[in-house]
């Protein structure tokens, strides 16, 4: 069961619920940092279909982690850098979300997408195994991974095309869901601990951006 309350601070909505959480923020209150922004009808799904269309036209390569190292026991996703004139109307539509969640929950100095869009296809391959990202962070230890201050993560496909694949967010100590209706939009602290289970079977396609800042104080 997940607790609908954490810790001694204001309330935290469910994270499939969140849209707007600035009602809930009194005056005085911290910021909302443990908790997810989510938004699940940020795309369309004929819009994650034109995203994943794309992806399945690129040579995809081996995912590595924030930092560029290859780890395989910690991630393994085949991923590539998107170009973003093949999706022209994405930008916009994740500014807007990105403004709306950093409105609402956390009020970080932000700069700029210095990373662009990276594409992801977990599969569920019984020869090869499953795809995955065990647990981390999107802060790196070097490179533009070091200024990453929120993380975007669009669920693209329809949950009922793959399993396994839940993407779990920990703020402490329990693994919470984030939700999976194709065209989610989920906006997390990059330094948040998350992963994503296993896929155990077909196929699972997210996308994945950073917005950069100042260092944290
Ligand atoms: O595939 C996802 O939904 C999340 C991917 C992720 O955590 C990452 O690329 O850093
Ligand atoms: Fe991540």
């Amino acid at each position: 069961m997940r607790p609908s309350h954490r810790g001694n601070g204001p309330h935290r909505p469910e994270p499939d619920a969140g849209l707007d959480y600035r009602g809930l923020l009194g005056h005085n209150a911290p910021p909302l940092v443990y908790a997810a922004a989510t938004y699940p009808d940020a795309l369309s799904p004929e819009e994650c279909q034109q995203i994943i269309a794309h992806i399945d036209s690129q040579d995809l390569r081996r995912g590595r982690l924030a930092g560029g190292l290859k780890a395989p026991l910690i991630r393994s996703v085949a991923s590539e850098w998107l170009d973003e004139h093949q999706i022209p109307w994405l930008t916009e539509r994740i500014v807007k979300y990105v403004a709306r969640a950093n409105s609402s929950n956390f009020p970080f100095d932000l700069l700029g997408f210095d990373e662009g869009f990276q594409v992801l296809k977990y599969s569920g391959d019984a020869l090869s195994g499953p795809d995955f990202y065990d647990w981390h962070i999107d802060m790196g230890h070097s490179g533009a991974s070091q200024s990453r201050k929120l993380s975007v993560l669009i669920q693209l496909s329809k949950p009922d095309t793959y399993q396994g694949g839940a993407l779990e967010v920990n703020f402490d100590g329990t693994a919470i869901p984030l939700g999976t209706a194709q065209g989610t939009l989920c906006v997390i602290p990059s330094f948040t601990l998350h992963r994503v289970c296993p896929v155990t079977a077909g196929r699972r396609y997210s996308l994945a951006t950073w917005v950069h800042g100042p260092t944290f104080k």
